[in-house]
C-alpha cells in the first residue's frame, strides 16, 4: 500500500475528484480528512467506506475561501487525527460565463475559492508539516485550463494557472523542509461542476474528439496520480505538474 500509516488531508472531498481520491488514499492505508461545505450527514456514507476500509477518518465542514476554515481544518486534523503527510488542495468552482458580460462578482468568487483558498490552505498545511518536522507533500489540483484558454472561463483559467504557479514556489519555499509540491492537471472529468456544460452533446462530443484516448476522464482517473505524488515513490518529484487528460494537451492535429 502506497500511504501506509499516513495521514492524508483533501478539500472538496465530498464530491468529484476529492471523492475519489480520498477513498483511493484509504485503500493505499491511509487516515482521511476531508473538508467541504455540504453538512456532515452528506458524508456519513463517505465517511463509512473509508472506515470500512479500516482506516479513522474526520469531516470539518467549512468555506475554503475564508482563512479561518484552514486553521480550522488543520486544528481538527492535529485533534483527532494526530499528524499530517499529505495535503491535497482540491476544491473549486467553475461557474461558466461569457467574457464581455462577466459579473465582479463571479469574477471575485472564482478567484476567492479557487486561488485565495487555495492559498490559505496549502499555508496552513505547510505551517502545519513545518511543526511537525517530518516532511510531507502536498498537492494542488490545477487543471489543463492552466496552459490553454476556454472563452467561458476567463475568469476560471487564470485561478488553475495561479495554483499550478503556488505549487512551483512553495516546492522552493518548503524543499528545504522535506515538503514536496506539485500539482495535477485534470482534463475534462465528468463530475457535478460540468455536469450542465457537458449536457450539451455536441460540446461533449466535440471534445471527446480532441481526446487520443478517446473519451472523458472519470474521477477515479486523478486518484492514482494523486496517491503516487503523495507517495514515497515520487519522493525526488517536486514542482512538477502531471496532465491527466487522456492526451488531450498535445493533440494539435
Ligand atoms: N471536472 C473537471 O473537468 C476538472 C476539474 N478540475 C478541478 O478539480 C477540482 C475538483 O472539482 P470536481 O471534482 O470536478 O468538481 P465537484 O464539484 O464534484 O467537486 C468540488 C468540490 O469542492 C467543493 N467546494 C466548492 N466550493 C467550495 C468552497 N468554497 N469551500 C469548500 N468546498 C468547496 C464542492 O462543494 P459543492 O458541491 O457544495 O459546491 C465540491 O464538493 C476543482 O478545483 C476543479 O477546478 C480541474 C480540471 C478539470
Ligand atoms: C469544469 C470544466 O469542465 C473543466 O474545468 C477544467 O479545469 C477543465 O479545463 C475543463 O474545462
Amino acid at each position: 500500500m502506497l500511504l501506509e500509516g499516513k495521514i492524508f488531508a483533501i478539500t472538496g472531498g465530498a464530491s468529484g475528484i476529492g471523492k475519489a481520491a480520498a477513498l483511493e488514499a484509504a485503500r493505499q492505508g491511509a487516515d482521511v480528512a476531508i473538508t467541504d461545505l455540504v453538512s456532515a450527514e452528506a458524508v456519513q456514507q463517505l465517511l463509512r467506506e473509508i472506515g470500512d476500509l479500516g482506516r479513522r477518518s474526520l469531516y470539518y465542514r467549512g468555506d475554503v475561501a475564508l482563512a479561518e476554515t484552514a486553521l480550522g481544518f488543520m486544528a481538527a486534523i492535529e485533534s483527532q487525527l494526530g499528524g499530517l503527510d499529505v495535503f491535497v488542495s482540491n476544491a473549486g468552482i467553475c461557474p461558466f460565463h461569457a467574457f464581455l458580460d462577466l459579473p465582479a462578482e463571479t469574477l471575485r468568487q472564482t478567484v476567492e475559492v479557487n486561488l485565495l483558498g487555495a492559498y490559505f490552505m496549502v499555508q496552513e498545511a505547510a505551517r502545519f508539516m513545518v511543526r511537525q518536522g517530518r516532511g510531507g507533500a502536498i498537492i494542488a489540483v490545477s487543471s489543463i485550463s492552466a496552459l490553454v484558454g476556454g472563452a467561458y472561463q476567463t475568469h476560471y483559467t487564470p485561478t488553475k494557472a495561479g495554483v499550478h504557479s503556488l505549487m512551483q514556489s512553495t516546492a522552493i519555499a518548503l524543499g528545504p523542509h522535506g515538503i514536496r509540491c506539485n500539482s495535477v492537471l485534470p482534463g475534462t472529468i465528468r463530475t457535478p461542476i460540468n455536469a450542465d456544460d457537458l449536457a450539451d452533446e455536441t460540446k461533449a462530443q466535440g471534445l471527446i474528439d480532441r481526446i487520443p484516448l478517446g473519451r472523458l476522464g472519470e474521477p477515479e482517473d486523478l486518484a492514482g496520480p494523486i496517491v503516487f505524488l503523495g507517495s514515497s515513490l515520487a519522493g525526488y518529484v517536486t514542482g512538477a505538474a502531471l496532465l491527466v487528460d487522456g492526451g488531450c494537451f498535445v493533440n494539435l492535429q
